[in-house]
């Protein structure tokens, strides 16, 4: 049976009068890519906040490999969380390559990339040559070229491409992926896709956000349908497509069986 990766357990999150989560639970087995989908204001990218230490949850838990996981991103960084952002945050005055590195950096030093890259300009220098080595390995696998252009002049869909080759960098137990595919073309979905199957190879885990269900679908275990902050299906792919769960969510019906058709 495989290792149980991540656990969270009785997930809340409320800001002020809004609940954007409620009681959420989930585990995450080695190996496992999940796929968290739902409409606008679901509680996906809470909940991955939740995971990742960018919000802290006001109730419930997380245990990663069994041991409890709280504190600030950094320490669940070391600890082997890695995430992407739904609007990329890149140090958009650095080049691809040093972005790339700042991924190796945070898997050793906790993800302080922001400050580091804001504060001090190139203070992580002196790269290792084992750094350089992955961070060329990764800019191949996800068909990132001309590492030395600042981050800033790429398009949406490179951002994304380059926040997720980051990610890869510091070998996640956990990748957390927040709508990677939007803005992407065909050959940044394929190489994102690339990254989640080689994660997956590695026995670590995937949480994976997008809005489109049939791409979500095609790559993952399990999906887990959020809706209005709650967790209202956790299944195979298949059943939740055709679950009146997500009939109901995406389109406001259940479908029943022999129902009748509505003539206007
Ligand atoms: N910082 C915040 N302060 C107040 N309310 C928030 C905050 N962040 C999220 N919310 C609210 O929490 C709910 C869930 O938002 P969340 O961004 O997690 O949904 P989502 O499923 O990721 O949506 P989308 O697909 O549009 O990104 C929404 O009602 C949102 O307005």
């Amino acid at each position: 049976m495989a290792e149980t990766l991540l656990v969270g357990s009785g997930l809340t999150k409320r800001y002020g009068g809004v609940t954007a989560l409620q009681d959420v639970s989930f585990s995450l087995d080695a190996g496992e890519i999940l796929g968290l989908v739902g409409p606008n204001g679901a509680g996906k990218t809470t909940l991955v906040d939740l995971i990742s230490g960018a919000q802290p949850a006001t109730e419930g838990t997380l245990a990663l490999r069994g041991q409890r996981l709280a504190g600030p991103a950094s320490r669940r960084a070391k600890a082997g969380l890695a995430r992407t952002f739904q609007y990329p945050q890149l140090a958009l005055e650095l080049s691809v390559a040093d972005n790339l590195l700042l991924g190796r950096v945070a898997r050793r030093h906790g993800t302080v990339w922001q400050m580091i890259a804001g504060s001090f300009g190139g203070a992580f220098r002196p790269r290792l040559a084992s750094d350089t080595a992955a961070v060329e390995a990764i800019a191949r696998e996800l068909g990132i070229d001309r590492l030395d252009r600042p981050a800033g002049d790429l398009s949406l869909g490179e951002q994304r491409l380059v926040e997720v080759g980051r990610a890869l960098g510091q070998d996640p137990l956990v990748l957390l992926l927040d709508e990677p595919f939007a803005g992407s073309d065909a050959s940044g979905v394929a190489g994102i896709s690339e990254v989640v199957r080689t994660v997956q190879r590695r026995g670590h885990g995937v949480i994976l956000v997008d809005h489109n269900v049939d791409l979500v679908a095609g790559l993952v275990d399990r999906i887990m349908l959020l809706d209005r902050g709650r967790a209202v299906f956790d299944g195979g792919p298949r059943e939740c497509l055709d679950s009146p769960q997500m009939q109901e969510v995406y389109f406001g019906v259940a479908e029943v069986e022999e129902s009748p058709h509505v003539v206007s």
